[in-house]
């Protein structure tokens, strides 16, 4: 795999605003973002990871725990009053906690609705306006292949995942004629540190390299470079789409 990233000149002094950018996927966006030039924000409710993050790559962090709305608008606003009007939106955070189907009470329910979907539609809502008086956008959410291969024991955030391809899909014929685009990335199994702390066994890993095609780890990188160039303007055609990457798993 190359370690050479490919430039994109459209991302010199672009505003890109990435949620959940203290960990795993977003702190590896976040920091490949900067290398192109683009003037970063990020969300996350993680302040030691989000501090970390912004030290490392210059990039801009705000902590904020998504699930309060109340908060995120805020967060967003003040983003956008510190680095311009946002025109790149990355809504990556989530969080993958497993849940018997026996156990989920309405809160959990709502509670994992929160964490994994309801925040992607109100950071788009709070950066639609900027995105028009910019002419233009590129809004990438963050989905799963889990639902795609059945995966179990997590029903409420496969059901949340599941959604995030109908949330892009109606935001993309809304806002199509404004000419901002929506669009999804499907990561398979990323090696992050959460995975590998949490779900990575010789047998795991065994049967996920067993089901990919391409042989090998999928890294974070990997879907940065995704993202990268649906953030660019090299897919100013591409809108209501998505974009699996997973070795060839599903
Ligand atoms: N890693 C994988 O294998 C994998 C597979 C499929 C999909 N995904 C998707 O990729 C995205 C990134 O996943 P990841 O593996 O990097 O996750 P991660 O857990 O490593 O990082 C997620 C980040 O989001 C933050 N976050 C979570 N809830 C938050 C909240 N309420 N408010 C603010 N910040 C919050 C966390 O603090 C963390 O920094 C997610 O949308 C996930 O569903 C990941």
């Amino acid at each position: 795999m190359t370690e050479q990233f490919a430039r994109y000149p459209s991302l010199m002094g672009r505003v890109v605003l990435i949620t959940g950018g203290a960990g795993g996927i977003g702190a590896v966006t976040v920091a490949r973002f900067a290398q192109q030039g683009a003037r970063v924000a990020f969300l996350d409710f993680d302040a030691t990871g989000g501090a970390k993050v912004a030290a490392e790559t210059g990039a801009l962090f705000i902590p904020c725990d998504l699930r309060d709305i109340v908060a995120l608008r805020a967060a967003v606003a003040e983003a956008a009053g510190r680095l311009g009007d946002i025109t790149v939106l990355v809504n990556n955070a989530a969080r993958d906690d497993r849940h018997a189907l026996e156990t989920v009470e309405p809160d959990y329910w709502d509670e994992r609705m929160a964490t994994n979907l309801r925040h992607q539609f109100f950071c788009a809502q709070a950066v639609v306006p900027m995105m028009r008086r910019a002419g233009g956008g590129s809004i990438i959410n963050l989905g799963s292949i889990s639902w795609m291969n059945r995966t179990g024991g997590m029903p409420a955030y496969t059901t949340a995942k599941a959604a995030v391809r109908g949330l892009t899909r109606g935001l993309a014929r809304d806002l199509g004629p404004d000419r901002i685009r929506v669009n999804e990335v499907v990561p398979g199994w990323i090696y992050t540190e959460r995975q590998i702390a949490l779900w990575v066994t010789p047998e795991s890993e065994a049967r996920s390299q067993a089901n990919q095609c391409l042989k090998g780890r999928l890294l974070p990188d990997d879907i940065a470079r995704m993202v990268l160039w649906l953030a660019a303007d090299d897919s100013a055609m591409v809108t209501a789409q998505h974009f699996v990457v997973d070795g060839g798993s599903n």
